[in-house]
């Protein structure tokens, strides 16, 4: 069944990934946002988020009629059957999520909503925010459905329309089987349950993918000292199916605009019941050594000083496939690399130059090349494709050092060695 009007507030990665996706499914979506420059350029279709897939579906929504944007939430709720938010929640003092942008939305919406309309919380918000909304927004005739979002970015649309799971709670069972219902055709096991229930699974599920990462950090960092391989160990481990072989790469620490923030909350959230959750703690410390260990890393492939010493950088947004800057490991190592008194020459090919994160101490150049010559080490931080087929003896000619960390374990050291290039990796034997 076709809903006649959704609205989705907030046009984000995850707001525009749900308006364009649900307009694809032949629900009808009107996309409100604060940012009235976005607004007008999505409704010419030009999209500024990297996700594959979306311009064009944001372009078919239009043109069908089906999907449309427009500035502020009030006039676009009048008709609304289903309102989803899908505003910031980003770290707010003290490590917990700031609901100002939700609580924005629910104040300025909650005299306009029609009577029956569902309100839909899918960002992601700390348990109890459904009954604190409820409460907020005062309405009777006005469910609140808790519907987290669990896609990753650089495969936002393909994550949207083939989830693992649905999930969605609420305290009415009648407006959460309306919710569901919206995702029918994509045929995913449906977790019906409360709102705090549903609530939980967003932070549990990003707290358990972090916590798997710090494990596999430091079981790379043992097989350092202990002489055996990660590549090998984590194969090893993940063919055991309750493991699994996904999110097992060692890297320079996990990031992103939702791992960094939604750890921190859970801890927040821990606290305020007098929990205390020393595995998440640990978690997070180790994320952050992580970090350090990296910089040492290459602080020691330099001969034990950075100080001005020249280093190309490859990537820098937090993973391969986003032109996302938010919480990136890539843009801490360049800041902890700077602090120690090293020149960043950085190539990202998902960055234009005029990103307001990039920070001065880092020069963006075109090629990966220009970022490797003169350097006396190349530091490969973000996973992208194209960096696995690089010209390396090219490399080998422009850089003043023949050292390559691949803090990623991205690259293939015999292909680099052919080229009389140094490589070092994490947690690896070779
Ligand atoms: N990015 C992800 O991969 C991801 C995945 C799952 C869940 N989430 C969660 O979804 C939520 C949104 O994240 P995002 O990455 O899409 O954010 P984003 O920063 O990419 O987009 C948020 C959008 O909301 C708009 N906005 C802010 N205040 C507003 C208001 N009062 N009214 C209307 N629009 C407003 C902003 O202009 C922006 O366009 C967060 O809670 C996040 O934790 C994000
Ligand atoms: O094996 C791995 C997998 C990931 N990472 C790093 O972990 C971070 C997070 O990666 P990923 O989870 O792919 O990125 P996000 O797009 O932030 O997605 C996460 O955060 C979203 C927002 O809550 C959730 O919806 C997703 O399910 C959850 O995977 C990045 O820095 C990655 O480089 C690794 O180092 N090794």
């Amino acid at each position: 069944m076709f809903v006649r009007r959704i609205v989705v507030v907030g046009t984000g990665y995850v707001g525009l990934t749900t308006g364009a996706c649900l307009a694809s499914l032949g629900h009808r979506v009107v996309c409100s946002d604060v940012d009235a420059a976005k607004v007008e350029e999505l409704s010419r279709g030009e999209v500024r988020i990297h996700e594959p897939g979306l311009a064009e579906l944001v372009r078919e929504g239009i043109a069908a009629g089906r999907l449309e944007f427009v500035v502020g939430s009030a006039a676009a709720v009048a008709e609304a059957e289903v309102v989803f938010l899908c505003v910031p929640t980003p770290m707010g003092a003290g490590g917990g999520a700031d609901l100002a942008a939700v609580e924005a939305v629910a104040r300025e919406v909650r005299g306009v909503l029609p009577a029956g309309c569902v309100l839909v919380t899918k960002s992601t918000v700390p348990v109890g925010t459904s009954a604190r909304l409820r409460e907020l927004v005062g309405r009777e005739d006005v469910p609140v459905v808790s519907n987290p979002e669990f896609l990753r970015e650089g495969s936002a649309v393909h994550d949207f329309l083939n989830p693992d799971r649905i999930v969605v709670g609420s305290d009415s069972q009648d407006a959460a089987e309306r919710v569901a219902a919206l995702y029918a055709r994509l045929g995913a096991p449906t977790v019906l349950t409360d709102a705090a229930s549903a609530e939980m699974v967003k932070y549990a599920a990003n707290c358990f993918l972090a916590t798997k990462l710090s494990y596999v950090n430091a079981i790379a960092e043992l097989c350092e000292r202990l002489g055996a391989d990660i590549a090998d160990v984590t194969e090893g481990m993940g063919y055991d199916r309750r493991i699994g072989q996904s999110f097992l790469r060692p890297g320079p620490g996990w990031g992103g605009s939702c791992l960094p923030k939604d750890t921190a909350a859970l801890l927040q959230v821990a606290e305020a019941v007098d929990f205390d959750f020393p595995l998440l703690r640990a978690t997070i410390s180790s994320n952050q050594r992580q970090r350090e260990r990296m910089v040492a890393k290459v602080q020691d492939a330099c001969g034990g000083s950075l100080d001005g010493v020249r280093l190309g950088l490859l990537g820098l947004t937090f993973k391969a496939g986003t032109n996302d800057l938010r919480d990136s490991p890539a843009l801490e190592v360049a800041h902890l690399l700077a602090e120690r008194g090293a020149e960043l020459v950085a190539h990202d090919p998902g960055l234009r130059g005029d990103e307001p994160e990039l920070p001065d101490s880092v020069t963006l150049v075109d090629d990966p090349y220009q970022a490797a010559k003169g350097a006396a080490a190349l530091v490969l931080l973000t996973e992208w494709q194209e960096f696995r087929t690089l010209d390396w003896s090219r490399v080998a000619e422009v850089l003043t050092g023949p050292v390559v960390v691949d803090t990623r374990n991205h690259l293939d050291p015999d292909v680099l060695h052919r080229a009389g290039l140094s490589w070092r990796g994490v947690g690896r034997t070779r």
